[in-house]
Parts: C-alpha cells; structure tokens; sequence
C-alpha cells in the first residue's frame, strides 16, 4: 500500500499549505527512496518513520486523521513536528491513532480550543510540545502517559490542577503562562520558577507563593464535603499558625530589606554612568509621587513592545518591574545586570539591560520564542523580554547563590569545592550545552559568551548557564551582538563556545582567574604543560585534597584540546560531553570502590 502512504502523505502536505503541493511530492515518486523533504525514513524497511516540517510557513491546517487513519503510516511514524508554523487543528482527536508516537511537536501556531482526551491515548509518547498556541480548557489526564519525558505547554490559556506527573522521569517541563490553578504536584520543584511562572492562581514548589491549606479553601474541588475530624482540625489549624507566623516574618523582613534596598538604590545609582538614562532615579514631582527608577514616557513610548503573552507575571506587571528599586549587580562589556526585588510578589529578578545591540524587533522576538522553546534544567531561561528601539531587557530569576566565578575567585571560597564537585560541575556544564547546541544549531543560536561569570549557581548548588544567545561571535576574540538571523552567524560561534567551555574548565582545575577571554590563562596552562610541568598548573587545593592525578590530566588535556587556536582543531562539544563524562564515570566507579 505504498500508494495509500503516498496519497496520504500528498494531501496532508496540500492541507497544511492551504493547497500547494510538497516540492518533490508527487505520486510518481518514492517518499523514502526519492527522499521527500521533511520525510525520515527507516533506512531498512523504507517505512516513514518522522515528519519534520518545522517552520516551514505553512498556514492551513493540521489534520492527524489523514495520515493516522491510513494503518501502513500509522503504524511507523514515531514523531509528527511541525513546530513554529501558523497551523490551525481539524480532527485532532485522530491522533490517537497514531499509536507508535513518541514525539509530537507542535509549538508555535494558531491552535486553539480544548485539548481532545485522546492525546492522553498516546501510550508511547516520550515529548510533547504545545507550547505557544492558543489551547484552552482543562488538559487531558496525561498523567498516563507513563515514559512521558518532555512536556511544553507554555503560553497557552490552559487551566485547571496540573496533574501529578512522574517528575523525576522528566527531562523537560514547563506550564508557564496559561491559567493553571492549585498547587504544583510533588516534585514540580525539581523544575525552576520559570517553568510555572505566568499562572496568578499556581501556588507551591517552586513558586514562591505558598498554597493555603486546604481547610481554608471551602470551594477548593479537592475538598470532599464530608466534615472534617478533630485531628485534621487540629493538623490544620497547626498549618495555619505555622504559615501566618512564617507570613509575619516575611514581612517584617522584606519591610527590612526595602530600607536597605533603598540606601543601596542610592549607591547603585551613583554608580550608574550619565547614558544610563532607563533606570534612573526621578526626583520626588510636586505631586508627591514616590521615587522611581524610570521616566514615564520611556515606558509608555509607542515603539515599545513588551513581549509577555499575560501582562502579568504572577500579579506583576512589566511596569511594576520597571519602577521597583533596582541595584546594580555588575557591568560587562554586553551590559549591566540589575538585582530587581518585587516585593509584593514575593519575586526577587536579575533584570540583563544589553547595550547597543541592533536587532529589529521581529527578529528579537523570533530568537526570544526560539529560545524560550528550548529548555534545559542547568539552563536559565529568560521569564520575559522587553524590546524597545533604545532597550532590550531580559528578565531572569535572580539566583542567590552566585556565579561560579565567584565560587572559584570570590573573597569567600567554599571549602567544600572539591575535586568530584568540580569534575560533576563540568560535566553538568557540558551536557546542558551539548544539550543546546543541538537543539538550536539549525537556528544558529549559541551561547556567545560563555564564562564563568555566566554560570550561575542554582537553590541546589547546581550550575545553569544564564544569557544563553544573548550575542554571537563575529570572530575569534571580537564578539559582538548581532541580528539573530542564522545566515549571518558565523559557524565559529559554536566553536566559541567550546573555546569558553575550555576556559571554564582550566579555571576549575587551576583555580585561577580566566581574564581576557580566557588567553592569558590558555597561554600559561599550555607553556607549562609544553615544559612538562603539568602538575603545576592544578589548583594547589586540589593536590592537597589528593584527587586523582590521571583523571585531572585527563581533564586538562580536553580543555586544552578546547582552547586550541584554530577553531577548526577544538573539538565538537559532543566530543567533549564523550570525553567529559567518561572521566567522571570513572571518579564514580573509583569511590564506589574506595567505600
Ligand atoms: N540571574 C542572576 N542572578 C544572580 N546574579 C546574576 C544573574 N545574572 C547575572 N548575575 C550576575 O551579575 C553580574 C553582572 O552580570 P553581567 O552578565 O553583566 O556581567 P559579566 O558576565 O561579567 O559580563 P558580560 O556582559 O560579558 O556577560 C555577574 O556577577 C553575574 O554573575
């Protein structure tokens, strides 16, 4: 029944195109052997196995029952991706029949309406994306789904109790931005803020708005009407002292804190330059408004473009954020990174203003929702984005703990950054930039400038790395920010950022300071490996702690591997991820043994 795949295939192309035919789609012709384009076939048995036509400027219409209908197609497609398109959904529900699906993505269209309940019919599902669409309702109980892996529903209007999922089977999840209510099930927290942030009615882990006990709630539907005993009373009442004493102490604290905020307000305004013209600080008006960071009228300016599919993050409005005391956390040479605390949310931000950087705005946007598409758990994505001609704002979650900079050179160095830390820090580091690479490496984002400064340390002590795709690299030691079009990125970006990659890896193993793009640091390492000195160049702490002399040479020769001069002789982050991790396998097996 090639010609049933084939007459199927046909006229779903013709639907999504509002009637355009495939190039190279034709009925005289081999979807597998002749290779239709966004058609991935089984090398061996010639059966369709995925259909990629992400981004392809299709604006029809998105109906499974013409190809999951047709046994033959159904039976060995594994993933359907049609990501970033302008597609509208018919039949939605015959989905299901696409049994063997293990990954539908559909991201970034116009789909609105209720999510069928056959979605959850797809047994073998591994990720779904739906993320930036208009889907509305209560989501199907995809719970179910038991090797679930990546769920994406981000900006969407959903509602409802997020149902309890097997979170630690999750590589990626995010909810952000609809209207789900309730509290986040057990585990949600292993996940950050952003991945729920936008829903005003979410409560729990890892939001920072408490959930109120549910004896408190009597229209809460998760409360049976049966009456409640003495204990629970009893329970209950405990919660409820409990949280309005922890509710007290917030606030006398935060009431401490917007003193003190106010007199570093001051301090960091000093330190502003005269063109920091966005958040600055207003004199008290004759009509006794109270002290601002920002004029008005650069709020309110008609070219300004707030990209937030709510107006409001949990209760905060982007001007909200734009007012509140700010204090200057550092200046790099892309910009300046202000510590923003809300304290009527509850939030505390790290609001990136980037400097010069010429990019239209349709294309900021574009690399913003790429970006935002993307998630990885040791990656901090952005929670919003500002764009303006004069600014660009990006605002993250501000992350206590610092950077891993300023573990490594800080004033106040931990003593427990020993050498399997540094060696899992690594290793996380590169994965989740492996991680990236692959995801975006069509869309020609990297990271751009990846250093030690831009590795943050998260609430569990795990790095994640901030600003990723914030600017590309126009040559090896100029980079620059650019449009994000991939046809203007040079292929040196990646390597780049193997080449930062490289830099962080000395700093962990030296302890020293990777100034100057990392070359002055490079330089040394490799004139002293050169005079066979290499013990040398490791951190004095680390000979003392008697880590492993092999694995840290190991580690030494992947990162000099990294910072060689010629971007074409570093190695491919895969390549490194490989290499890196085989090292740390084997610290494992070693203190397996040693115990
Ligand atoms: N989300 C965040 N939470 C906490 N600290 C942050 C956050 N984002 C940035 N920082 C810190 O703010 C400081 C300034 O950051 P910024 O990125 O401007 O400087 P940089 O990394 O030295 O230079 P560059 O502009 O080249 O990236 C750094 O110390 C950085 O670690």
């Amino acid at each position: 029944d090639e010609t049933a795949v084939k007459e199927s295939l046909i006229s779903f192309y013709r639907k999504l195109s509002n009637g355009n035919p495939g190039s190279g789609w034709n009925v005289n012709s081999s979807p597998c052997k002749d290779q239709w384009e966004g058609i991935i076939c089984d090398n061996k048995t010639h059966s369709v196995r995925r259909i990629d036509l992400d981004a392809s400027n299709f604006a029809g219409k998105f109906d499974p029952s013409i190809l999951c209908n047709v046994q033959s197609l159904s039976s060995s497609l594994t993933s359907i991706s049609l990501n970033d398109n302008s597609l509208v959904g018919e039949n939605l529900a015959e989905i299901a029949n696409c049994k063997q699906l293990t990954r539908l993505q559909i991201g970034g269209n116009r789909f609105s309406g209720n999510l069928p309940d056959s979605f959850s019919r797809l047994n073998n599902l591994k990720r779904l994306n739906l993320s930036w669409n208009n889907f509305s309702g209560v989501l199907p109980d995809l719970a179910r789904i038991s090797g679930l892996q990546e769920l994406l529903l981000q900006r969407n209007q959903l509602m409802g109790l997020i149902p309890g999922f097997d979170f630690p089977n999750f590589r990626q999840f995010n909810v952000s931005f609809n209207n789900f209510t309730g509290q986040i099930p057990n585990g949600g927290g292993r996940f950050p803020v952003s991945s729920f942030i936008g829903n005003p009615e979410l409560c729990g882990d890892p939001l920072p708005t408490r959930c109120r006990p549910l004896a408190l709630e009597p229209n809460h539907p998760n409360i049976k009407s049966k009456s409640l005993s003495g204990d629970q009373l009893l329970m209950y009442s405990g919660f409820f002292l409990v949280g309005l004493s922890l509710f007290f102490l917030v606030f006398f604290k935060l009431c401490k804190r917007k003193k003190k905020t106010e007199e570093k307000m001051d301090s960091a305004n000093k330190v502003a330059s005269a063109d920091d013209s966005f958040y600055k600080q207003t004199s008290n008006t004759a009509s006794g408004e109270p002290k601002t960071f920002v004029n008005k009228s650069d709020i309110s300016a008609s070219s300004s473009l707030i990209i937030l599919t709510s107006p409001e993050v949990n209760g905060l409005r982007f001007e909200d954020l734009l007012r509140a005391p700010a204090e200057l956390l550092g200046r790099g040479k892309n910009g300046t990174v202000y510590k923003v605390v809300c304290e009527q949310q509850g939030m505390v931000l790290a609001v990136k203003r980037v400097r010069d950087w010429v990019i239209s705005s349709s294309d900021f946007r574009v690399r913003m929702k790429r970006l935002d598409q993307v998630r990885h758990p040791n990656v901090l994505s952005a929670m919003a984005f500002y764009y303006s001609k004069q600014e660009k704002l990006l605002v993250y979650e501000y992350q206590q703990n610092g950077s891993l900079f300023r573990l490594l050179h800080g004033t106040q160095k931990s003593r427990d950054f020993d050498w399997s830390t540094r060696l899992g820090l690594a290793a996380t580091i590169t994965n989740a930039l492996a991680f990236m690479h692959q995801e975006l490496d069509q869309d020609g984002i990297a990271h751009g400038n990846l250093k030690s400064s831009n590795i943050l340390l998260n609430n569990n002590m795990e790095p994640c790395i901030s600003e990723y795709g914030l600017i590309t690299v126009d040559t090896e030691d100029k980079p620059s920010i650019s449009s994000s079009r991939s046809d203007s990125v040079p292929i040196n970006a990646f390597k780049a950022d193997v080449y930062g990659l490289g830099v962080i890896l000395l700093e962990l193993l030296t302890g020293k300071l990777g100034q100057n793009n990392g070359m002055g640091l490079a330089q040394w390492v490799l004139s002293v490996v050169r005079e066979e000195w290499t013990v040398e160049v490791f951190d004095k702490n680390l000979i003392r702690e008697g880590a492993s002399e092999e694995r840290m040479v190991n580690l030494l020769q992947i990162a000099v591997k990294c910072v060689d001069r010629a971007p074409d002789t570093r190695p491919s982050i895969n390549q490194v991820a490989l290499m890196v991790n085989t090292i740390k396998e084997e610290e494992e097996r070693s203190l397996v043994l040693e115990t």
